[in-house]
């Protein structure tokens, strides 16, 4: 038996970060940049109003009240979008728009709000100061600035602004393409009846739902019949594809174990058991020519999600280039509401429902048990030296994904 760090640690040693390729930026989102980031123009790119109002040179209302406004001349109007170059002369006004380029010789902008809105000449009631409501040209961004450092993973505001400062590609680790199969023949695919002793295979569902939450691509195979000929087939077939491959089933100490039986012969994959629970059979190595690995989860649906959370999880991440903490991998601390016991020598992982910080077990805790699984927050961890967890006590949560929407 070995511990899961053990095991984890075997996994990440093993897995590499995917080879990087240039993407549109908005393909791009979920990654992480592998190298930095540069401008290719400031932002702003042109000094603009930040309002709706009057381009003014500030020294000509400097002496506006509300009592004696300031009257100026309106000499031009200027929308956003406006290309030509203007300028603006002593004791003139320009209108301008928000985002409108500010004329030459004008530094501040009054808003609409403090004149009387008039279109032929305004009557300005406060005064201004240099720079008022003007965002000047590179305020934000300088040109040839880098602005995204490589590591950094790219959500909408980094997209934001890569795109507005002129960057239409970025070089980005890839999304891992992680192919799905399960086996077994007892299994039929989702939307058929399954007849006497058979079962819908619910596990290639799950955990393409799982890859699809941890931001990788998943091609779900579906189910594999327990033949050792047929599942070395579709395992070489999926190869071309696969960043990473997961099975479900077959593993354990049946005599039809084929995952076991084919597995064993090809590749590197070793099998062992883990001192976890649920998730104790576990077999995880690379496979073909360009080494991809290969995460061979147990059958039971709760066994293999606990497994995917600790063991697929942290290497997909890795895999996709995020800094990322190994173990415990973004744990969320608790406090127990209820007493439980715990197997002694194995780490535990219950599935509770989170009420605040307080954790209360989900329901049925059996690995084949989908009910409690569907209603809980978080799997609680409890570690292989503690045999009882009393009401109060500290507890260390691992978040389900998929419970945020993800
Ligand atoms: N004699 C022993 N028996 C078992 C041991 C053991 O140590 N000695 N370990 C148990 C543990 S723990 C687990 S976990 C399971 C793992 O078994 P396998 O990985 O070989 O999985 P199967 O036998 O194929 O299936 C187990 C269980 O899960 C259901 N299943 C399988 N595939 C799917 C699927 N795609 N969707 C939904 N449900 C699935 C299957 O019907 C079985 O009920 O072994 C224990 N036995
Ligand atoms: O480890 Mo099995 O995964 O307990 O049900």
């Amino acid at each position: 038996m070995i511990s899961v760090e053990q095991h984890l640690d075997r996994i990440l040693r093993t897995v590499r970060v995917i080879r990087p390729f240039e993407q549109g930026v908005l393909d791009a989102q979920g990654c992480v940049l592998a190298e930095d980031v540069t401008a290719r123009g400031s932002l702003p790119g042109f000094t603009n109003s930040a309002m709706d109002g009057y381009a003014v040179r500030a020294l000509d209302v400097a002496g506006a009240t509300e009592d004696d406004p300031v009257v100026l001349p309106v000499v031009n109007d200027i929308a956003a979008g406006n290309t030509n170059a203007l300028s603006l002369a002593q004791g003139q006004t320009m209108r301008i728009m928000t985002g409108a380029p500010m004329p030459r010789g004008a530094d501040a902008v009054v808003p609409v709000e403090v004149t009387d809105g008039g279109v032929v000449r305004v009557a300005v009631r406060v005064p201004s100061v240099v720079g008022q409501h003007v965002r000047e040209v590179g305020e934000d961004v300088e040109q040839g600035t880098t602005i995204l450092r490589r590591g950094t993973l790219l959500g909408p505001g980094q997209i934001a602004l890569v795109a507005a400062a002129g960057v239409a590609r970025v070089k980005v680790v890839p999304r891992p393409r992680v192919v799905v199969l399960s086996t077994g023949d007892e299994l039929v695919d989702v939307g058929s009846t399954p007849g006497f002793g058979q079962i819908v295979d619910s596990n290639s569902l799950m955990l393409t739902a799982a890859v699809t939450s941890v931001g990788a691509t998943p091609y779900r195979v579906g189910g594999v019949p327990d033949d050792a000929r047929t599942l070395l087939d579709t395992l070489e077939g999926q190869l071309v594809r696969a960043d990473a491959i997961i099975t479900t089933g077959g593993v354990s100490m049946g005599a039809f174990d084929t995952v076991k039986e084919v597995l064993s012969r090809v590749g590197t994959v070793q099998f062992d058991k883990v001192a976890m629970r649920p998730g104790m059979p576990q077999g995880f190595g690379v496979l073909g020519d360009e080494q991809v690995p290969v995460f061979t989860l147990p059958g039971n649906p709760v066994s293999a999600l606990v497994s995917f959370h600790v063991f697929v999880a942290p290497a997909l991440r890795a895999m996709a280039g995020r800094p990322e903490p190994a173990f415990p991998p973004g744990y969320v601390p608790a406090v127990a509401a209820e007493a439980f016991s715990s197997i002694p020598g194995k780490m535990e992982f219950l599935r509770v429902v989170l009420d605040d910080d307080r954790a209360r077990l989900a329901g049925g805790q059996g690995s084949h048990m989908l009910g409690a699984l569907a209603a809980a927050d978080a799997l609680a961890v409890i570690p292989p030296e503690v045999t009882r967890v009393e009401v109060g006590d500290a507890l260390e949560c691992l978040p389900l994904l998929g419970r945020e929407g993800q």
